[in-house]
């Protein structure tokens, strides 16, 4: 998997084309652990086959012996895991989030999962405690261990009652995914129900799991020892959706962005529009050019991240960039990630130290045009972030870790350059 790769971006490169949204990062790669409990073979398509969190999740299951074809030209993945089995292996370094939702599909084939402690990106606390607290209603001994987290319930797990405290996305993916084997009734409470949420449950319904969801938060699952397999496509990916109309808006550029998930991102749109841009749509793409600016500009603003159908925490940088291109003093509060804030001070690199931050909140001072500069990537949005800032400057920029954008944007390169973007990608060699 890639590691230590520098981005050389020379900026003043004016985007022109056409660019399609890949399937969704936080439905296809959990999708792929769901796929781990079906009895007969699961093929999931729009699959960002490219993507670098679904390759070390797509490691990880063929080293516990799960079979995974994936076809990158037609963005298909076929999974067999009738062969999963818990094996013990030698590095658990798998650096992204969900590793809890491979308990499942490891606990119905052998009674016991050992996983990698959930990585991901450093935004502040990201707890894992109520993973823990799902398997353990469901009758699982946990334990902790310095490499891994061993999970064991030799007979499956049992059927119980969750009861979030909090509203948590992981938490819910990983409880759905856990009632969907057991052959009997459970529930669960203050679930968050996503749109990738929903496509999971849409999914595990076509393996045969009945599940009933009552308003927005209570959840029934009736699960089965067998399960059928499945044909899914995987759903848009609503933050790449944003990324790229916010690149366009900010860059002047003329650009169409295909498979936009529009009813997934209602609220985030409505906050463009209040920014005094008025994007040409169809039913599946957005043109964005500079005429999209109703008074020329963009007009400063203020939003407030939180739980879906509001802007997601993962936008947040994209608004961030917009506010830096916007005419005015613009303002954005995350009180869910309140410390996703490290990706400003690269950020400042290039506008001057025109972002100023306090724990939840982003105060912009907009107007100032971006400088080449040398960054680093915090996070995987952050990342992008950076790279964007990059190419809107004048000069050559050098972005470090940009494996970290790849993460979450597949085929990036190839999509800039479908954009008439090139950017210069080097890995460096590791003895
Ligand atoms: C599938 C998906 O869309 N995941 C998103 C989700 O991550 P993730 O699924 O990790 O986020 P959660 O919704 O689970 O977390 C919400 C809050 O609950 C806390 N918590 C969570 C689990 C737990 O066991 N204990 C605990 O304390 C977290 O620290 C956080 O403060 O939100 C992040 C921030 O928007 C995004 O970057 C991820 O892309
Ligand atoms: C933070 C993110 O992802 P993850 O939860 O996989 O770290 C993200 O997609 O921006």
């Amino acid at each position: 998997m890639k590691k230590n790769v520098t981005a050389k971006i020379q900026g003043g490169q004016i985007p022109k084309g056409k660019v399609r949204v890949s399937g969704a990062k936080n439905a296809s790669t959990r999708l792929l652990a769901a796929a781990l409990i079906a009895d007969e073979t699961v093929i999931l398509t729009n699959f960002p086959t490219e993507l670098v969190d679904a390759q070390y999740k797509i490691d990880f299951i063929r080293k516990n012996g799960g079979n995974v074809s994936v076809d990158v030209a037609s963005e298909t993945v076929e999974i067999d895991a009738k062969l999963l089995d818990n094996r013990s292996l030698d590095s658990y370094d798998f650096p992204i989030r969900t590793t809890y939702l491979l308990v499942p599909g490891l606990i119905k084939r052998s009674g016991v999962a050992r996983i990698p402690y959930p990585g991901g990106c450093k935004i502040g606390d990201r707890g894992y405690d109520l993973h823990l607290m799902v398997w353990r209603t469901l009758g699982a001994e946990v334990e902790e261990k310095p490499e891994y987290i061993e999970v064991r319930a030799p007979k499956g797990f049992r059927s119980g009652e969750i009861n979030f405290p909090i509203s948590t996305i992981g938490g819910t993916e990983n409880a759905l995914i856990s009632a969907s084997i057991i052959p009997e009734a459970t529930i669960i409470k203050n679930a968050y129900i996503s749109p990738e949420i929903e496509s999971l449950i849409a999914f595990l319904r076509t393996l045969g799991v009945k599940i009933e969801v009552v308003g927005n938060s209570f959840i029934k699952v009736e699960g089965s020892n067998y399960l059928r397999g499945s044909l899914f496509q995987v759903m848009p990916d609503r933050i790449e959706a944003i990324t790229w109309i916010v690149y366009g808006i900010i860059s002047g550029g003329n650009i169409t962005v295909e498979d936009v998930p529009f009813d997934t991102m209602e609220i985030p749109l409505i906050h463009l529009q209040h920014a005094g841009i008025d994007l040409y749509r169809n039913a599946k793409n957005v043109i964005v050019s500079p005429e999209c600016l109703v008074n020329g500009r963009i007009q400063p603003f203020e939003l407030a991240c939180g739980t879906h159908p509001g802007i997601i925490s993962d936008m947040q940088p994209f608004y961030t960039l917009l506010g830096l291109h916007a005419d005015g003093i613009s303002r954005i509060f995350d009180y869910r990630y309140p410390e996703r804030l490290k990706y400003c001070e690269e950020l400042n690199k290039f506008y001057d130290g025109a972002l100023s931050c306090k724990p939840g909140a982003i105060t912009i001072n907009g107007g100032k045009p971006a400088r080449p500069s040398e960054a680093n990537s915090t996070d995987l949005r952050g990342s992008m972030a950076v790279v964007i800032a990059a190419l809107l400057s004048n000069g050559q920029s050098t972005i470090h870790n940009i494996e970290m954008a790849l993460r979450g944007y597949n085929n990036l390169e190839h999509k800039l350059s479908d954009l008439g973007i090139h950017i210069e990608v080097e890995e460096a060699v590791t003895a």
